[in-house]
């Protein structure tokens, strides 16, 4: 019996130590939550990798900014890159997170160790050399992926994240490298677009510069270039990965969309959110399913800490980046409405200058209604999903979002445009609204079926209840990735 227990369990062993040794993926990003974060990447970063790591051997590839430096002075330096073209020479350092998670480090202080977040200087400007910069991320991701490195570690499967790693598949591809590559598209409205004069600076091959390689209308794409040369392409909805086939939401990308769409090379796996958002984690005293009375004081500091008026009232939330993506000008219309109804509303995130400017003057205007934090703060983020009856996310365009389900998580009612993961996630009348249009009126019109339902009590918490249940696993979403992975020949 023993002995049969030992030999099944080996076995077990065997397979899974094989199955990691088969998948030896390398990750790269230009933002994770450990570190640096300016949105929803960051926190993906953060959580996928760990969740398959269960499945495989994956590490994580991002530049040293100023903050893994903080953290890490004196890391392990394990292969030196030399120069090529305009990109200068860097260094790979190595760390280790403490639950075990690997990520290297591509040490070249001139281009990383900068004040202000990884794309922008701390007045809001994107730097100057951001196209050496990713390019440089890339091209060290390439060399990796290529095993001309000197590490001791080689992937057999490269994942990118986003415009900022996207060009390591053209370098893959002009260097004659063969490894699978899957490029994730978490909003394609950003594309790193670039002056075609800087081709020769950034190492890239002048031949590359056509319709059929990393031109865009004229200009360098370092988005398209990964959109054309990865073996597989994913979003994180299906929802988003239908909508950008459209020249809707393409942003001029939709025919090569719809072909690598018609390839099968074209996936849309949702994001989840892990256990960390457990509201008895995040809470100081556990939030539990029927625990209103505890939401109730929640949402009392809430008030508190924006100076709010004591209120019976619904309080209403957004937890965003402030950019036109996230529909803040329907908000800014929306809101003197919503204060006429008995409705207060607590505001947080940067953006775009003229909506921090607009809210600030729309808090001005209804001090005991309206409040706005310009800045972030995980606490108070977290906070306000808690305290917050509703969380506002009208997005024009949403490939996954994620306030929306950590929301849901706390009992907070999303009302939400129908629209890329939004649909995906919230369901119409059960844990939300949504409304079709990004229009005043349909926004309006959900808000008000929200004020309607908050008059119910018993209306209200089945929908809290029903939200609350709700499952967003990482684990799910893990397995479809690891699929791709297989699928694409990893191993
Ligand atoms: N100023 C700030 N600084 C730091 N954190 C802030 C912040 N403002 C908001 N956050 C936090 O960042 C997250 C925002 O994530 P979202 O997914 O909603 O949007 P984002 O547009 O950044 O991400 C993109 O990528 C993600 C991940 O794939 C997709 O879900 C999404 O649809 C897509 O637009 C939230 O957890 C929020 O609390």
């Amino acid at each position: 019996m023993t002995a049969l227990t030992d030999e099944v369990l080996a076995d077990e062993i065997r397979q899974l130590s094989d199955q990691a040794a088969q998948g030896r993926i390398l990750y790269v990003t230009s933002e994770i939550e450990d570190y640096v974060k300016t949105g929803g990447l960051g926190e993906v970063s953060a959580a996928l990798p760990r969740t398959l790591l269960k499945l495989c051997d994956i590490r994580v590839l991002l530049p040293g900014y100023r903050e893994v430096l903080a953290r890490h002075p004196a890391m392990e330096i394990l292969a030196h890159l030399p120069a090529a073209a305009g990109l200068p020479a860097c260094s790979i350092g190595r760390v280790q997170a403490p639950d075990g998670l690997i990520l290297y480090i591509v040490r070249c202080d001139e281009l990383y160790t900068r004040d202000g977040t990884p794309y922008q200087d701390s007045e809001g400007r994107d730097w100057q050399d951001n196209d050496i910069r990713f390019a440089r991320l890339s091209l060290a991701a390439a060399e990796i992926g290529g095993g001309l490195s000197g590490l001791e570690w080689t992937p057999n499967f490269v994942h990118l994240n986003d415009w900022p790693s996207a060009l390591t598949s053209g370098y893959l591809n002009w260097r004659g490298i063969n490894i699978p590559t899957m490029l994730t598209i978490h909003n394609l409205a950003y594309q790193g677009l670039f002056d075609y004069q800087r081709l020769r600076t950034l190492d890239i091959p002048q031949e590359a510069f056509q319709v059929e390689g990393v031109e865009f209308y004229g200009r360098l794409s370092f988005l398209k270039a990964g959109i054309f040369y990865a073996s597989h392409i994913t979003t994180v909805s299906s929802t988003y990965a239908e909508e950008i086939t459209s020249p809707e939401f393409g942003c001029g990308l939709d025919g090569l969309l719809r072909k690598r769409a018609q390839e099968g090379r074209l996936s849309g796996i949702l994001n989840g959110i892990d256990e960390s958002w457990e509201p008895k984690q995040r809470a100081g005293k556990p939030l539990r399913v029927g625990d209103w009375a505890s939401k109730r004081r929640t949402a009392s500091r809430v008030r508190q800490s924006f100076g709010l008026a004591v209120s019976e009232g619904p309080l209403f939330a957004i937890v965003s980046r402030l950019v036109h993506q996230k529909g803040v000008d329907l908000v800014l219309e929306a809101a003197d409405r919503l204060v006429e109804q008995g409705g207060q509303l607590v505001v947080t995130g940067r953006g775009e200058p003229q909506f921090e400017a607009a809210l600030k003057e729309l808090a001005t205007r209804h001090p005991k209604h309206v409040g706005v934090k310009i800045g972030f703060q995980q606490h108070e983020a977290t906070r306000m999903f808690a305290g917050s009856d509703f969380l506002l996310m009208p997005s024009r365009f949403e490939p996954c979002g994620l306030s929306q389900m950590y929301a849901q998580r706390f009992g907070s009612l999303p009302i939400a445009h129908k629209t890329g993961g939004l649909a995906d996630t919230i369901e119409d009348g059960q844990t939300g609204f949504l409304f079709a249009g990004p229009t005043l009126p349909s926004f309006f019109e959900a808000i008000k079926r929200g004020l309607d339902t908050f008059a119910s009590s018993r209306r209200l918490n089945k929908m809290r209840r029903q939200a609350m249940t709700r499952s967003f696993s990482w684990q799910q979403s893990a397995l479809r990735y690891q699929e791709i992975y297989n699928m694409e020949g990893c191993g």
